[in-house]
């Protein structure tokens, strides 16, 4: 039975790798997918990961209807064996439904990858619809990690090291952003909560307010 799979994590735990090495496998054996993207800090149209592969992929807009899109294909002779769609949570509520339609109506294996929450641990509305319809979630087998060490649960949004809580909730952006412009980190809930990135955490480290008083 083809089923819709969402697979979900913080950013930079390899949802992107998985989604091109489930499509450089099943091409390999001569079937043909369907990619979907929104937003991708490749640029428009493509599908990359950090380990710097990248294809190209149908840039969804709005209010497109992703279902529909898929039946102009094949009933012009296209062809299509499976879906592929990344930055999921970019998705809106409805295009999940359509994704699930494609699943159940037209019998196409959906693969959907994305984070599942923002940089305030608020569900995205795409995200918040996969987990309602999906058939299976999928965490991530390679552990992205805190500074600390624990496994990073939580993506925190940076300027200049430092973790914000306002703005709008779609900045594409990466990891590592070290300069002044807007990045993101990963983070365990523990840090999270306390905005405690691995910038703060040093400057903390290094502050006279924490070293030792000597008894001298
Ligand atoms: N230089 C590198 N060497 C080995 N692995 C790397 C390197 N850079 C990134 N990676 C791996 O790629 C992962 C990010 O993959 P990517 O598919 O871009 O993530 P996502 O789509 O989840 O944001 C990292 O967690 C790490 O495992
Ligand atoms: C947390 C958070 C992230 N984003 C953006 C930043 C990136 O462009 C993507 C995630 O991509 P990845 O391949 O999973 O690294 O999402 C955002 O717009 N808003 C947020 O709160």
């Amino acid at each position: 039975m083809p089923e819709l799979v969402f697979f979900s994590g913080t950013m930079d735990c390899g949802k992107s790798t998985l989604a091109l090495q489930i499509e450089h496998n099943r091409s390999a054996r001569g079937l043909v997918g369907m990619i979907f993207t929104r937003n991708d800090r490749a640029g428009e149209g493509k599908l990359s990961s950090r380990l710097g592969l990248v294809t190209d992929a149908v840039e969804v807009a709005d209010d497109q209807d992703l279902y529909a899109y898929l039946v102009d294909h094949l009933s012009q002779g296209g062809r299509v064996d499976y879906v592929i769609a990344d930055e999921a949570q970019f998705l809106a509520p409805v295009q999940i439904d359509q994704l699930a339609r494609v699943v159940d109506d037209l019998g196409l294996e959906v693969y959907a990858f994305g984070i599942t929450t923002d940089f305030r641990s608020k569900l995205f509305p795409g995200s918040q619809r996969l987990v309602e319809l999906a058939d299976r979630i999928e965490v991530l087998q390679v552990e992205a990690l805190c500074w600390c060490g624990a496994r990073a649960t939580h993506n925190a949004r940076t300027i200049g090291g430092e973790m914000v809580v306002e703005g709008a909730q779609v900045v594409v952006g990466d990891v590592d952003q070290s300069t002044g412009e807007v990045g993101y980190e990963v983070l365990c809930r523990r840090h999270h909560r306390r905005r405690m990135t691995a910038a703060s955490a040093r400057a903390a480290a290094l502050s006279p307010d924490v070293l030792p008083v000597s008894s001298g």
